[in-house]
């Protein structure tokens, strides 16, 4: 499904998928890399291919609990005297030959003895007397084993550079043998926030004063997207503390977020010094919440500059800001594949205003109780207002322009999309 949403917009603001693609083609991925465990991969981003150094399976094994026998031997062992057992093959064994005329009790995973060419699951068997196997119904040509080197061999690719490695990837690396791997090192990522009303969450608040969530929100998406944070604490409303604390994030960092102070008011100073310390590529995008997003960078040579990514300070709108536009830009500074946006049709269980000139991500919960799944709103949808955007399963996304109607289908993307 094409995941978009209209690019007709107010004048002076970047159509949101524009911006997302601008983000993700400024993006250099890092050079360095290192070596490290499995136990510290999960979440890493492979910097070199990696290889089977061996075949898998290793031996031709067994895929039951049962008997390993001679196709040939199948007829005696269905309707004659039975067949006997001559030995026995636990997981761990190594190969063996099967005797003439007898089967093997055989257990799952276990190498199939040289000579047989099927296993037969213990639940189709019976013992008589003689201890003799019994077989129920027909057996086909190497049922039940699994072959040496059916799932990989020895040379072939297992994982390419860029990939995101999940659970399932260090399985497969461990299950080869492979106990570390070389990965791209960690994005270091300054962050601040600003804002004179701002106080840290454990303090005594003043009327007026504001707990400085989105620097608590930043850090823990930021480590769940496995940077490295610097943690510039709080900046005050003025020119000078910010040119500091730009300078510092200059030097130290591969990317700086800040989030507050980016709109058009006389206290927002993020913009202003963005343009005397290095330049803008573009401030507002078509988006609610989340409009005054900007992207710049530190530095004379553009190409040489540090980038700065500045989200507003409501915090709903730092937070979609983050998944739709910071985060494809930071795997793609990571050197990761990045993920075509995650989209389906659903429909509204509510009716309400469109949004005027920008595209609206709407805070939903999905129930799918009654059958056909509909979305209906999380809870307040002002953009300081956290509580539906902590409940959500996913936004729907609303057209600029374009009234919600109750049973009408929009496009809804799952917030889950954005935990990796
Ligand atoms: N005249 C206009 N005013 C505003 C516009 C506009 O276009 N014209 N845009 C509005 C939109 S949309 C947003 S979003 C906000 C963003 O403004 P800023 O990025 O400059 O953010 P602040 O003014 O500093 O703060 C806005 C709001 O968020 C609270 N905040 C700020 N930082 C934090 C933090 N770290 N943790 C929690 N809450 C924070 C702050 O106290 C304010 O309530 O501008 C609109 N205004
Ligand atoms: O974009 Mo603002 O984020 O609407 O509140």
């Amino acid at each position: 499904m094409n995941c978009q949403c209209g690019d007709i917009v107010t004048p002076g603001l970047l159509a949101l998928f524009e911006a997302r693609q601008r983000l993700i083609d400024a993006a250099t991925p890092l050079n360095g890399v290192e070596t490290v465990s499995l136990e510290q991969a999960p979440g890493r981003v492979l910097a070199e291919a990696v290889v089977a150094p061996l075949d898998m399976p290793g031996v031709d094994n067994s895929a039951m609990d049962g008997y390993a026998l001679r196709l040939a031997d199948y007829p005696s062992a269905r309707q004659g005297e039975g067949l006997p057992i001559v030995q026995r093959v636990p997981a761990g064994a190594g190969v063996m030959l099967l005797s003439q005329g007898g089967c093997a009790r055989i257990f799952t995973g276990a190498p199939v003895p040289v000579g047989a060419d099927v296993v037969v699951p213990q639940e189709r068997v019976t013992l008589d007397h003689h201890g003799h196997i019994h077989i129920e119904g027909t057996l086909a040509m190497g049922a039940n084993i699994r072959r040496q080197g059916e799932e990989t061999r020895e040379g072939d690719l297992l994982l390419a550079v860029g990939e995101y490695l999940t659970p399932a990837s260090i399985a497969l690396l461990a299950s080869h043998g492979i106990s570390d791997v070389t990965v791209k090192r960690r994005l270091r990522v300054a962050l601040l926030s600003t804002g004179d009303e701002l106080i840290a969450p454990g303090a005594r608040r003043s009327p007026g004063q504001v707990f400085d969530s989105n620097r608590a929100m930043l850090k823990a998406l930021l480590a769940q997207a496995q940077c490295e944070v610097i943690d510039l604490g709080v900046i005050a409303d003025s020119p000078a503390p910010l040119h500091q604390a730009f300078d510092d994030a200059q030097h130290a960092a591969d990317v700086l977020m800040c989030t507050g102070g980016v709109s058009v008011g006389e206290e927002d100073h993020v913009r202003p010094v963005i343009e005397q310390r290095g330049g803008l590529h573009f401030h507002g995008v078509a988006m609610k919440p989340g409009k005054p997003f900007a992207f710049g960078y530190l530095g004379a040579d553009p190409l040489a500059a540090t980038p700065l990514i500045a989200l507003p300070g409501n915090p709903v709108a730092s937070l979609v800001g983050w998944q739709l536009l910071a985060l494809p830009f930071v795997h793609a500074m990571q050197g990761r594949k990045v993920a075509a946006l995650q989209c389906y049709p659903i429909k509204a269980g509510f009716a309400q205003r469109g949004p005027r000139g920008r595209c609206e991500l709407l805070r939903v919960v999905v129930d799918g109780s009654s059958g056909e799944p509909v979305a209906t709103l999380a809870g307040g949808q002002g953009s300081h207002m956290l509580t539906a955007a902590s409940q959500a399963d996913g936004y729907l996304m609303i057209n600029p322009d374009t009234e919600v109607t109750e049973g009408s289908t929009y496009h809804y993307y799952p917030i889950n999309q954005f935990a990796a």
